[in-house]
């Protein structure tokens, strides 16, 4: 059954929550009294579908329908799950639940984006206040995965649950805050920051352009992998924390900071940072900047990806939920061992697919025929595996970012220690891509040698073997560089 989304207010975060869900495959009612509301969210779910899909390794579920509507009852009206995004003022955000609540599902859950607000305070003018919560997002929410969940002392824990479920559900990762407390704790950290910024900037002792380098070329990087206490950890020296605090704990009584102290924000001082801002950015657009950070996001999250690592991890978990959904496959034919989005982070200079990324796909193919033939992590761990002895690519047509690939495997051989694989890479309109022909070799990980696999093993691979011989001969099969075509 299609799973629907309300979105509430549709300006810069709940245009991002209408892109994420609809990306997940749900379908997504939107309600926004601006009547641009509907141009500015397509062009956010133009860069939401560039670059969202990079991030996985698995085809998407499939797209669902958005709709617009004229009021807050007709919006929420069968949704399972309500996300309002109304500016970050009380009195909207008291009439918004009031008419959310009025019309929708009994057993909905009502989140809201408030970077401030606690859930007692949104809900105080409600009667069922059990399904409110806070689920505070980070720009751009259809990459970013955190979501803070603030359930407080008036959401219904079960709620919460079923809430962060959702969330999970949707690539994100929701993180559960016990206390409520003005500003949750992300805010309060990235505010302390720009208090600090906003000082700075004032006194004259740097640019906007300044700050911000300070920040994305030294500890911002820092932060993105290990947070703030696992870092000054590893500051401390082997040590660790209690001799990083015995060194640096006395500086917290110097004047390094301001704290709660704002510098007044008069015409003269926000002049002078949005002048410095525009000379820092002001080239590109605002649709151009968030594209280049998006780009720089997903190829730093692909890259803790591969390590299974922070935001990377809540990636790969996401990536074994949508590659369990495909199930078992159909071995009798072609088995179809990779079906994804050519990510952006695989194009190069010519604008199209890196060759390396060829190489990639085809061995993440072979990867997935050692899976699927019980050569899988268990396997490996207990001392067997397949090495590649020998590649052989066609390059035959070019592929873009955000293209549909797939690859299909033919075992031309499978007995003994040997596998030879053949893969056909097609775009979705079908046009053959290349081909990749593979022989690996079964290998002890004791001896680093040829030896035999697991029975089973090879009894599987023989069998898949025995169903392709019916399959015609690869073409280009046995091709070597330079033959004429
Ligand atoms: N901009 C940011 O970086 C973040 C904002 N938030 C929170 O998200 C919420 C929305 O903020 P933004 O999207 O930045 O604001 P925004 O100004 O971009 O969007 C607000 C949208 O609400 C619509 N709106 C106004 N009155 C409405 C009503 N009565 N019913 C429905 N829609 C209405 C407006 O037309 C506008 O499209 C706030 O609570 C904010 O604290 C959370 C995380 C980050
Ligand atoms: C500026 N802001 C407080 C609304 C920012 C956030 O709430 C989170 C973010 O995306 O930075």
């Amino acid at each position: 059954m299609t799973k629907v989304a309300a979105i509430i207010g549709g300006g810069v975060i709940g245009g991002a929550w209408a892109a994420r869900f609809l990306l997940n495959g749900w379908d997504v009612r939107v309600f926004d009294p601006d009547p641009e509301a509907e141009r500015k969210i397509g062009e956010v779910l133009g860069n939401a579908r560039r670059a969202l899909p990079s991030l996985s390794d698995h085809t998407m579920p499939a797209e669902g329908a958005i709709s617009f509507h004229d009021t807050i009852a007709e919006a929420v009206a069968g949704a399972s799950y309500i996300q309002e995004s109304v500016p970050e003022r009380m009195d909207i955000k008291h009439q918004t639940f009031t008419a959310i609540n009025a019309a929708c599902d009994k057993d909905a859950i009502i989140g809201s984006s408030t970077s401030s607000f606690t859930p007692t305070e949104l809900s105080s003018e409600q009667q069922d206040k059990s399904r409110i919560m806070v689920c505070h997002p980070f720009n751009p929410v259809y990459l970013l995965p955190l979501v803070e969940v603030v359930g407080g002392s008036t959401a219904a824990p079960e709620a919460v649950e079923a809430c962060m479920e959702i969330l999970t559900s949707i690539g994100m990762k929701p993180l559960k805050i016990e206390k409520e407390i003005l500003g949750h704790i992300a805010d309060r950290l990235l505010e302390s920051v720009w208090r600090e910024g906003l000082w700075l900037v004032n006194d004259g002792v740097c640019t906007t352009e300044v700050l911000d380098d300070a920040i994305r070329y030294g500890f911002g990087l820092r932060w993105a992998q290990m947070g703030l206490f696992e870092t000054y950890r590893i500051a401390g020296g082997e040590a660790g924390m209690l001799h990083f605090i015995g060194q640096f704990g006395p500086t917290m009584d110097w004047p390094l900071t301001h704290l709660m102290d704002t510098p007044e924000l008069d015409d003269t001082l926000v002049k002078k940072i949005a002048d410095q801002s525009d000379a820092q950015s002001g080239m590109y657009s605002i649709r151009e900047l968030e594209r280049i950070r998006d780009t720089n996001l997903v190829s730093m999250m692909r890259a803790l990806k591969a390590q299974n690592w922070g935001a990377g991890s809540v990636l790969a978990n996401y990536d074994a939920e949508t590659k369990a959904a495909l199930g078992e496959p159909d071995l009798s034919g072609l088995v179809r061992t990779v079906s994804r989005t050519v990510p952006l982070d695989w194009l190069d200079y010519n604008g199209h697919m890196n060759e390396a990324r060829y190489l990639q796909a085809f061995g993440d193919a072979t990867d997935r025929m050692m899976e699927i033939v019980g050569c899988d992590a268990e396997y490996i761990a207990s001392g067997g595996s397949y090495f590649t002895a020998e590649t052989h690519i066609r390059h035959i047509d070019e592929v873009s970012a955000g293209a549909e690939i797939t690859v299909d495997t033919q075992v031309v051989l499978g007995a003994g220690k040997k596998m030879h694989l053949f893969h056909f890479m097609r775009a979705s309109d079908g046009r053959l891509l290349a081909t990749g022909e593979h022989m690996l070799i079964h290998v002890s990980l004791e001896t680093r040698k040829a030896a035999p696999p697991a029975p089973h093993i090879e009894e599987k691979l023989v069998a898949i073997a025995k169903a392709h011989e019916a399959l015609s001969v690869p073409e280009g099969m046995g091709r070597f560089v330079g033959q004429g075509r």
